[in-house]
């Protein structure tokens, strides 16, 4: 295209288109060079190198599931640990959120091989959606198949209380609305399709399989099945915004999962979503409270019992149902 004239009808300067290549994807002035296939199977090679586990399933751990405190959760609970500072590791951002160890973790959980990210990374950190779920493509590359993906969130569902669990039966991707999407780029075939489909997002049998362990384990009266949708954070939502999120259908809100999710899916991971309902999202102006994480961190501490206990039989059953299935 030739350039336009450089004089407008008023005599001022006008736009000159200049010629450019395109960039590789840009975020926040930096290029996504650090997110080839190659440099991830570099990562993945690291953890195959300092370990000796080869996890089937991954778990991340979010707010609500212990990645601070040591007694009793989840990621604390695998046997035979091999413990990873994200530091140590090549191309790994680092996490910079109160309640969130930074650490993966290596070993087993009722006999079924695992990693555990203890600590998440979000969006509202600085870090781009392509680099918060960066550690979802390398677990694919060292071998995991599912990947179980816990958070905090608020409760948007006048009948969900404070301390409920809710197995995610599908999400809004709400930052996807605006344009801001993990897979937003250049595409890998060899991670995935340029066009994946996301309306089998969570895997059915698994959320099948979570409503009869909840039986099993007396917890039916709390578990329970929603839409999560993850905001940009990090303040909490205004009263408008939450009451607009329960008119389209959301039952819970946070700030992550769904972009890792989303890359879940693009390389064929199975996956299932469970949120720790920790504060009640409110809905009207006569309300007087207000979120908080401290709040988010202490509901994580007061279920972290019944979470490791479910989680766990989770990761079991999860396993015993792919070794049956063909
Ligand atoms: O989603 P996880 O990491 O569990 O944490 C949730 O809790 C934090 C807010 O208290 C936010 O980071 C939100 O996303
Ligand atoms: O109410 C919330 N909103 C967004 N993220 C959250 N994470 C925990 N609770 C919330």
């Amino acid at each position: 295209m030739a350039p336009v004239n450089a004089t407008d009808v008023n005599g001022s300067k006008a736009y000159v288109p200049v010629k450019k290549t395109l960039p590789e994807v840009e975020e926040n002035g930096k290029s996504s060079k650090g997110y080839s296939y190659e440099t991830l199977v570099e990562t993945a090679n690291f953890l195959l190198s300092r370990t000796s586990v080869r996890p089937r399933i991954g778990v991340i751990c979010g707010s609500g599931m212990g990645s601070y405190w040591k007694e009793g959760s989840l990621a604390e609970n695998i046997t035979d640990p091999e413990c990873i500072p994200y530091e140590e590791i090549p191309n790994f951002p680092v996490s910079t959120v109160e309640g969130h160890h930074g650490r993966l973790v290596f070993g087993k959980l009722e006999g079924v091989p695992v990693v555990a990210m203890q600590g998440r990374f979000h969006y509202y950190e600085g870090y781009p959606l392509w680099k918060c779920c960066l550690p979802v493509r390398v677990m694919k590359l060292i071998g995991v198949q599912t990947l179980i993906a816990t958070n905090a969130a608020g409760g948007l569902n006048p009948n969900y209380k404070v301390g409920d669990l809710m197995i995610v039966r599908d999400h809004i991707n709400m930052m996807g609305f605006a344009g801001n999407n993990p897979l937003h780029g250049p595409n890998d075939e060899r991670f995935g399709p340029r066009f994946p489909p996301m309306n089998k997002a969570y895997n059915l049998e698994y959320r099948k399989i979570a409503k009869e362990v909840a039986k099993e384990q007396g917890i039916d009266n709390i578990v329970r099945e929603g839409v999560y949708t993850c905001l940009g954070g990090p303040n909490f939502e205004t009263v408008a915004e939450l009451n607009m999120l329960k008119m389209v259908g959301v039952d819970a809100v946070g700030m992550s999962t769904v972009h890792e999710v989303i890359i879940a899916r693009h390389c064929d991971m199975k996956v299932f979503g469970l949120s720790l309902i920790t504060n009640e999202c409110v809905t009207s102006y006569d309300h007087d409270s207000e979120a908080n994480h401290e709040e988010v961190l202490d509901v994580g501490r007061m279920r972290q019992d019944t979470l490791r206990q479910y989680v766990s039989r989770l990761v079991q059953r999860f396993a015993s149902s792919d070794d049956a299935s063909p």
